[in-house]
């Protein structure tokens, strides 16, 4: 997921909730061929005796017919543990995820208006809804006051609606629902009691408006008379062939009888998300008459996002600022991959009565730096803020620690030749013990200023998210958040100067909002007081409740083993594994069986926070061991950097380093220890099976890298093949060497595949142009030659995420099921 705009939208559910429920024999079937929806479910040789057979004709290899024995269906002592699972799983699903926050403050007080979003299965789509309330605040000691939320009765639907911008008075609200087909894109302007305008803006002119985290942007500007936003250019016009198949000159509308389009020129893409998605684009409409400009003169190098205004001052020119990513070459994938180039630009925005003929120029305000994002202007516009990867451009890892620039805006609105980049908050290389380990932004509001000009942000600090102030002036940088918390914290909206945040209680607990208010002490020391908001927006079942409450969890520091004189200082450092397990004594003293979880990247990191998935796991029997390896986000660049040349390596050594220290502590039994892992944590449970065969009883591998020589010249990210094979980016080539596909090879988990034995359950997605399904496949193909117990299931309609609400269901269900199987729960 990308770490700008978004919080965790931790994905859902199924039908099989519904379907396990009915025990019709049609049903049943269904049920099996969701269970089972490839010819590659294979039962464990012990237990083939207890499935139905079949005797089905096949095709052999030689091409002949032959009667064959297969299997279909289940036992049904599985069917009753499917059952069962699915019904507690279906409650964890469906709890909630808070998705946006707004607070509008008017002359009556401020009032919170909540998107939050369901899994809905049947559907397989999420549900949206708005939760609004009114807040009330007794001011009357100021260290002692209370707030109170009123929240309206009930959430209202919003299904259809694809983002809702209200405008910075309040007073308006901007509604786009974004096409599903050939339709036009709609944006609907509401004031406080009724829809004041809509306009349908067709194909022609712009395809949907970008909502992806990295494109993303819609921006009012300041006398609410207009909006910019970035869209999908129209689709350039196909070739017409006749029923003679003769080619048609000039272009032809759709509907002519008789003839048929070709496919025209292929366009490059910006990779796995962006499949079919077409150039982004600037575009700006006018809110009362709903005409809508393109903005031109960006030339088409240059794919546009995060656009926002400059300040409006009089008579001078105004401005819309973006971040532009070059993809003059070839357009790498651009999900989770912060090293690709990119800049701010500014470009004079026409008014209505411009010549539109006449494009202004482009300015790049950040020539000198290899990376500039998420721009913002300071308080009083005298300053414009924005983010940087150049640590992640420079070196070539696709996420590391990023820094914080600004640089002085014109007040007469003249952009000079050349911009002077100050540094705000640099790169941390080797953080100290209890210190800032480096800035890992996962969300900057659209207006992140408190009044004193203090800019609000949320980051990772080491395994948790924090909420942190930063002062422009001083540079002085403050946790907001308490400093004693391991739940991850992250800034929803700011009420004046107070801060409106959800915080999730580390694993064990479902999230709820607080509201934070700046007190002084008694030596007149600023900090932070924060209240609970009554009401839990994030209601759970009574089956939910229970099984978190007999939860906790800790954060473990684990001591890196081997420590060479090559490591960096900062790669010498502890790493953490979260640790979560029953709060109840077992009579017999054992531990409950432990799932290794591996998040992927390996840039990335997994946060004490709440995730229905593994929370379903921990209530169901299982403890849970998070291991955030070197290479993850939030300890600093030494440690990050000290993985890339080494993976598969010095990050498969890490989980064995945590989990034997979890097994020395007392807390796992190493008889009962299960791994699961996505993508880069597919990469490291694959190469557990195989590097540590005796040490894991039964492995789950979602869209996992099991072969980087078959996957580098197929994913979206070959140079990301390269940079962690070798650890810089000066080998990548699109032409790979014998020498480079045998290094590949050598450092991937299917070069450990003659030691595999552990039952291994593949969740693989067709559609993944990350780690195409191939890659899975094969794996799966050499572990099936050995005879080795394994199971499929392939989504045909998922990418690399798996996380459409059925798949995510369907997924977990599994891995429930898969892991019981081998840990006799
Ligand atoms: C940069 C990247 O996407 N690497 C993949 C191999 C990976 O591990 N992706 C993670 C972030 C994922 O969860 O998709």
């Amino acid at each position: 997921m990308a770490r700008i705009y978004t919080h965790s939208a931790l994905t859902c559910s199924t039908n099989l909730g519904f379907l396990f429920r009915s025990s019709s024999s049609h049903l049943h079937l269904h049920l099996r061929r969701l269970i089972f929806p490839t010819s590659l479910a294979l039962p464990h040789a012990k237990t083939q005796s207890s499935w139905s057979r079949r005797r089905v004709v096949a095709m052999d290899s030689s091409g002949t017919d032959s009667a064959k024995e297969v299997h279909v269906g289940l036992d049904s002592a599985t069917e009753e543990e499917y059952a069962t699972q699915s019904k507690l799983l279906q409650e964890f699903m469906s709890i909630p995820t808070l998705d946006k926050a707004w607070i509008l403050s008017s002359d009556s007080g401020s009032q919170a208006m909540v998107a939050m979003s369901q899994a809905n299965l049947l559907a397989n789509k999420r549900r949206k809804f708005m939760l609004s309330a009114l807040i009330s605040k007794d001011e009357t000691t100021s260290n002692q006051s209370s707030v109170n939320f009123h929240w309206a009765p009930f959430p209202v639907e919003m299904t259809g609606a694809s983002a809702f911008v209200p405008s910075p008075s309040g007073l308006k609200l901007l509604v786009i629902r974004n096409p599903e087909n050939e339709s036009p894109t709609k944006f609907e302007i509401w004031s406080s009691s009724q829809l004041d305008k809509e306009f349908h803006i067709p194909q022609k002119v712009h395809g949907s408006v970008y909502l992806d985290g990295w494109f993303e942007g819609i921006s009012w500007n300041s006398d609410e008379t207009r909006v910019a936003y970035v869209a999908e250019e129209p689709s350039p016009p196909k070739p017409t062939f006749d029923h003679l198949g003769y080619y048609k000159k000039g272009t032809s509308s759709d509907k002519d009888i008789g003839s048929w389009k070709g496919q025209g020129d292929w366009e490059d893409e910006w990779g796995e998300a962006y499949a079919g998605k077409k150039q982004p684009a600037l575009f700006v409409i006018d809110v009362d008459s709903g005409e809508v400009e393109h903005i031109k003169g960006v030339p088409r190098s240059i794919s546009v996002g995060q656009v926002v205004w400059s300040p409006n001052s009089k008579g001078s020119a105004q401005y819309l600022v973006f971040a532009g990513w070059l993809g003059d070459k070839r357009k790498l994938g651009l999900k989770h991959c912060y090293n690709r180039p990119c800049a701010i630009y500014a470009v004079r925005c026409p008014e209505p009565k411009d010549d539109a003929n006449e494009p202004f120029p482009v300015h790049n305000l950040t020539k000198s730096i290899s990376s500039g994002f998420c721009p913002r202007f300071s308080k009083d516009g005298k300053f414009l803020l924005f983010l940087s990867a150049k640590a992640a451009v420079d070196s070539g890892a696709h996420c590391s620690t990023e820094s914080l620039h600004k640089i002085s805006w014109p007040s007469d609105g003249k952009l000079p030749e050349s911009t002077n980049i100050v540094d705000v908050i640099e790169v941390v290389n080797c953080p100290d013990d209890g210190c800032f380990p480096g800035l890992y932004v996962t969300g900057l509001l659209s207006d992140p200023w408190l009044s004193d000009g203090t800019l609000i942000l949320s980051s990772y600090w080491r395994s948790c998210r924090v909420i942190l102030s930063l002062n422009l002036i001083s540079g002085e940088l403050s946790r907001v958040s308490p400093n004693d918390s391991d739940f991850s914290w992250s800034v929803l909206a700011l009420d004046g100067d107070n801060v409106v945040a959800e915080v999730s209680s580390s694993p064990v607990s479902v999230p709820e909002i607080k509201y934070g208010k700046k007190v002084l002490d008694p030596s007149g020391k600023p900090s932070w007081h924060w209240s609970t908001i009554q009401k839990p927006i994030f209601k759970c079942s009574e089956k939910v409740t229970s099984g978190l409450s007999s939860l906790q969890f800790k954060i473990l520091k684990v001591p890196v083993s081997n420590v060479s004189e090559c490591l960096t200082e900062g790669a010498k450092r502890p790493f953490e594994a979260i640790y979560i397990s029953s709060s109840e004594t077992k009579e017999n003293g054992k531990c409950d069986p432990l799932v290794v979880v591996l998040h992927g990247g390996p840039h990335t990191v997994a946060p004490c926070s709440f995730s229905k998935q593994l929370a379903y796991l921990s209530s169901i029997g299982y403890s849970l061991l998070i291991v955030n390896y070197r290479g993850s986000l939030g300890f600093g660049e030494d440690a990050l950097q000290s993985v890339p040349g080494k993976i598969g390596s010095q990050d498969v050594n890490d989980v064995l380093s945590a989990v034997d220290h979890a097994v020395e502590m007392g807390l796992a039994d190493p008889s009962r220890i299960t791994v699961l892992g996505g993508s880069h944590g597919g990469f490291l449970t694959t190469h557990l099976i195989g590097q540590a065969p005796d040490k894991f009883v039964a492995a789950a591998a979602r869209n996992p890298v099991c072969n980087i020589a078959s996957m580098v010249g197929i994913t979206d990210i070959p140079d990301w093949c390269f940079f962690e094979a070798y650890g810089d980016q000066t080998h990548y080539t699109e032409a790979p060497s014998p020498e480079d596909m045998s290094l590949f090879h050598q450092i991937s988990p299917i070069s450990h595949i003659s030691k595999v034995k552990t039952p291994t359950l593949f969740l693989l997605g067709t559609v993944d142009l990350r780690v195409p399904i191939s890659n899975g496949f094969q794996y799966v193909r050499a572990l099936k030659e050995k005879g080795a117990d394994v199971k499929v299931l392939v989504f045909p309609n998922d990418n690399h995420s798996l996380d459409r609400p059925q798949t995510d269901y369907e997924s977990f269900l599994n891995i429930a099921v898969w892991f019981n199987k081998y840990c006799k729960l």
